[in-house]
């Protein structure tokens, strides 16, 4: 695929604030890519330089190979769903939706044709002559998703576009990108701290963090290959484990927590003294018996989550992980205080560099 964005060593600095610290990342012509991170880490401001709204301190941003930097937001090929929509609210939809159109002097009924077909993109038709004060939430966000699609952009920026809509309305609105980017086959590039949202739409993630890019991959790999304790925190690896050491032995890496020894995966890249386990949830399997169990822990709790129940264990050295199991198991009533024989499937323990943990959501 050809590189649609090219952002080469950017950095913007707010005084001694590096919102952005020397950003790389190629984004692919007709991606659906997702920058994830929570509050400040920069992804808006990343998304602003893209969309021409701010400029680099340094580096450049490249569209198809040419510099942009000296092109204003108007004459980019981008268009921009902002989190507050921006909708006219004394127009009707279909003047919203035909604003940006009127000013490239399109009218009559090549207008009127053009808007009834971004309505029906986005599942309105016959909403045209409507009032914006008269749509719901959920509506206005497909108003002003309509009105960025019209222009028929080869870039579409979405800034949180999901944010203050409820749950059953974020799930319709998540399924409308996924489909209108395959039916439009634009570069769609989402700025979200949802990590669901980016999970289930994005072809590639970057999740971000303090202005730098922590990892950049398919959305799978952030599982399978978290590149720090940060990045598995994030997406939801949160059980993260303080080793005793780390030993060499002729099958691999094992780690001692609690005076209990754990196969680990071979880590990627080199780690320091601030090494951290990272424990896959759904890797472990509570077993019938202690003989070949390769862990041995003790009950602390249990949390009910509906189909799923958490059973918190803890090693001797009082840090804990939690084991997910049917609700309807015996395993979901074990008592506090219980001995329970673990089994680790292949790649459930591994040794990530500790970048400390995100805040919590
Ligand atoms: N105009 C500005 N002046 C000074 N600092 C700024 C400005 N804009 C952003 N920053 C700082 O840059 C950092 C990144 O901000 P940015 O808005 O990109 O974060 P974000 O990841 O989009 O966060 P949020 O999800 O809260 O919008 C923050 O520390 C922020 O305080």
């Amino acid at each position: 695929m050809a590189i649609a964005i090219d952002i080469q060593s950017v950095t913007r600095a707010y005084g001694p604030i590096k919102a952005l610290d020397g950003i790389d990342l190629a984004i692919k012509a007709g991606e659906f890519f997702t920058l994830l991170g929570s509050s400040g880490c920069g992804k808006s401001t990343l998304l602003k330089l893209i969309g021409g709204f701010d400029r680099p301190t340094k580096g450049r941003i490249l569209f198809e190979g040419r510099d942009v930097i000296d092109v204003p937001a108007n004459k980019r090929p981008v268009n921009t769903v902002f989190q507050n929509l921006a909708l006219f609210p004394h127009m009707t939809v279909a003047e919203n939706i035909g604003y940006g159109l009127k000013l490239r002097g399109l009218s009559g009924a090549a207008l009127k044709a053009k808007v009834e077909d971004a309505l029906d993109l986005v599942e309105l038709p016959g909403f045209g002559p409507r009032g914006i004060a008269m749509m719901s939430g959920g509506q206005r966000q497909r108003v002003a998703l309509a009105r960025a699609l019209v222009m028929e952009p080869g870039i579409l920026l979405l800034d949180e576009p999901l944010t203050g809509l409820d749950e059953r309305l974020r799930q319709q609105m998540r399924d409308e990108f996924g489909r209108l980017h395959r039916r439009t086959g634009a570069t769609f590039i989402l700025v979200t701290h949802n990590q669901d949202e980016a999970l289930s739409l994005s072809d590639r993630m970057a999740i971000m963090h303090q202005g730098r890019i922590e990892q950049l991959d398919v959305p799978a790999q952030f599982f399978a290959r978290p590149a720090n304790s940060f990045v598995a925190g994030f997406v939801g690896i949160d059980t993260l484990l303080k080793p005793e050491r780390i030993e060499q032995h002729s099958d691999g890496l094992r780690a001692v927590i609690g005076g209990q020894s754990l196969r680990l995966r071979s880590p990627m890249g080199s780690l320091g003294d601030d090494s951290l386990v990272a424990i896959r949830p759904d890797r472990l399997r509570i077993s019938e018996s202690l003989d070949g169990a390769d862990l041995v822990l003790t009950v602390v709790g249990t949390t009910f989550r509906g189909l799923q129940t958490d059973v918190h264990l803890a090693f001797a050295d009082g840090q804990s992980l939690v084991a997910v199991v049917s609700s309807d198991s015996p395993s979901a009533t074990l008592a506090h205080g219980a001995r329970v024989p673990l089994s680790l499937l292949p790649d459930a323990a591994m040794l990530l560099s500790g970048l400390g943990m995100p805040p919590a959501a």
